[in-house]
């Protein structure tokens, strides 16, 4: 058993990781904090959780976070940043499913976060956790940068494409939808159901903060060459989910289902559907798993790739399970074996 701490868990991917945690079988719940709840039993808030997680909230200074094996941190940008040395000095291994540790380039993430680092050091030895990708890195990981959402959807899209070398990397497009909840359980306008009910909008088009993380991985993932990419995230009037619709000019001719198929073969949560799918955001709703279809529209010179995660799961807290697990050497499945809900 391992003791698990999570920080934020009045927030949105918070209790997404104690629904996870609470039936993971080599955890024990051991702190999880609320700067105004504190004293509160977490089942009051959260009724899904009663007889499941029977601890209260503590504060985000409680001592109870530096004996565990492991802290999430579910929290707004900029707050891991303060607290991860401390714990990691304490022996305590951090998963941050903000954006503290993503970004390698310091200048670049405070142009893009609007704020001064305040742990480049622990950036240099961070592990950008897209087990995909970099497995081994994160089995030692002490510091674990945690994907964003839209990354995770469109990096897995890309991954294919751009480590066989088959795309134009000058030219890619990534048109990705995503659920309210995505913008987290803090009260905005912008997410009020009056105004994100029956509509739909794009934002961020001249740059979102998730370009110059997925730029970073397409471009490791293409042995440090540069790339060219257009991100536009859109608002979608559901609560989970996120589509992304890839595009690439092709530059060899590849048989693109064999080629997807064999480098997820092993996966256990990455789907590649049967060509010609078109999956559905309630396909993989609730679950870890990411369904991947591929397609080339009558046979032209233009790759397009149809992602889908469920942000919460996916694209924030089942990825950090999946993290969890592998630097604990924990199945990779376990707390993650989950039939998404449908409809
Ligand atoms: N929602 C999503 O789909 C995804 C979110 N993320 C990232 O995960 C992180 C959490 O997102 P989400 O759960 O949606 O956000 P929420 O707004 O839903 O929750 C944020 C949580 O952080 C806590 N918190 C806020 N400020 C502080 C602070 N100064 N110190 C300690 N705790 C604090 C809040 O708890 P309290 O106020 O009770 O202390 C709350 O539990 C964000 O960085 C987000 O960008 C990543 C991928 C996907
Ligand atoms: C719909 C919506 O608002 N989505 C959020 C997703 C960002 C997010 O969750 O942030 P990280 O993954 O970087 O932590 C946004 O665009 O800001």
């Amino acid at each position: 058993m391992i003791k698990v701490g999570v920080v934020g868990g009045t927030g949105y991917t918070g209790v997404e990781l104690l629904r996870l945690l609470a039936r993971h079988p080599g955890v024990q719940l051991t702190a999880i904090t609320s700067r105004g709840e504190a004293g509160m039993p977490v089942a009051d808030m959260f009724p899904s959780l009663r007889r499941r997680v029977d601890l209260k909230f503590v504060t985000p200074q409680d001592a109870a976070l530096e004996q565990c094996d492991v802290v999430f941190f579910a929290t707004p940008n900029g707050i891991a940043m303060k607290q991860a040395a401390e714990l990691v000095a304490a022996g305590v291994r951090v998963i941050d499913l903000a954006a503290d540790f993503r970004i390698r380039d310091i200048a670049e993430w405070e142009k893009w976060y609007g704020m001064s680092h305040a742990a480049p050091d622990l950036v240099a030895e961070a592990v950008y956790g897209l087990p995909e990708v970099n497995r081994d890195k994160i089995r030692t990981a002490r510091v674990l940068a945690n994907p964003g959402c839209y990354p995770t959807a469109v990096q897995l899209g890309f991954l294919p494409l751009v480590e066989a070398g088959v795309v134009e990397l000058s030219s890619l497009v990534a048109d990705a939808k995503s659920g309210v909840s995505g913008a987290g359980r803090k009260a905005e306008v912008h997410t009020l159901f009056a105004e994100a009910a029956d509509s739909f909008k794009a934002y961020g088009v001249g740059g979102h903060r998730h370009l110059p993380e997925i730029r970073q991985g397409l471009v490791r993932m293409a042995g440090d060459q540069a790339v060219g990419l257009t991100f536009v995230p859109h608002l979608t009037p559901m609560i989970r989910g996120i589509h992304a619709t890839l595009y690439g000019r092709l530059s060899k001719d590849v048989d693109l289902q064999a080629l997807f198929e064999t480098r997820f073969a092993g996966e256990p949560f990455v789907d590649v559907m049967p060509a010609g799918s078109h999956p559905e955001t309630r396909s993989v709703r609730a679950s870890n798993m990411c369904r991947i279809a591929v397609h080339r529209p009558q046979g032209g010179d233009t790759v397009v790739v149809l992602s889908v995660i469920d942000n919460l799961v996916k694209g924030a807290a089942g990825q950090a399970v999946q993290n969890m697990n592998i630097m604990f050497g924990f199945d990779e499945m376990q707390g993650l074996d989950i039939v998404p809900v449908s409809p």
